[in-house]
């Protein structure tokens, strides 16, 4: 099913989608960038939980998440990108509406996610994502900076966002 949204197509992804998605993370320089292969895998492999923002033929948003295996009442939001040409039109938020409506996500309960501190960006969506669902945020330790090799990434606070009132 896709949606629209002032233009934009909001639609589940395919692999063939995995390279444009690989190049608009790559394009926000805040998110980590991770290989082209695993974009087009999860594209591939967890369509039903990521959504893309696409513009005339365009991949200008995307939202990847999956829900841990045997564990349907939670969603783990990985990565949510935009493209610096829809800043501030509410794609972000779209992209959650979509997933949320998503058969996939009819039993999420609780949402879970992971900020780097200097991401207030981020920090802002999903506590609108909070507000709208009608829920709290809580915030606490998640991937240390320490896990990372080599330094030089910021620690990833784990974000939990529910309960969620409407589950099923
Ligand atoms: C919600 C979100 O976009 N988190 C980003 C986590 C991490 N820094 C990454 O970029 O994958």
């Amino acid at each position: 099913m896709t949606t629209t949204q002032s233009k934009l197509v909001y639609r589940k992804p395919t692999a063939e989608d995995g390279g444009k998605v690989w190049q608009l993370v790559k394009d926000t320089q805040v998110l980590d960038l991770n290989s082209a292969y695993s974009y087009i895998m999860f594209c591939d492999y967890f369509a039903d939980t990521c959504v893309v923002a696409e513009s005339d033929g365009a991949i200008v948003g995307f939202v990847s998440a999956f829900c841990p295996p045997g564990n349907a009442e939670t969603l783990f939001v990985w990565q949510v990108a935009v493209d610096s040409s829809q800043r501030g039109k509410g794609v972000a938020t779209e992209l959650l509406r979509v997933l949320m409506q998503r058969e996939a996500c009819r039993q999420v309960n609780m949402v879970e996610l992971t900020i780097s501190p200097s991401n207030q960006a981020s920090r802002a969506l999903f506590m609108r994502m909070a507000r709208e669902l009608n829920t709290d945020m809580n915030v606490r330790s998640g991937y240390a900076a320490a896990l990372f090799p080599g330094g030089g990434h910021e620690d990833e606070e784990l974000y939990q966002i529910g309960p969620i009132p409407s589950a099923k």
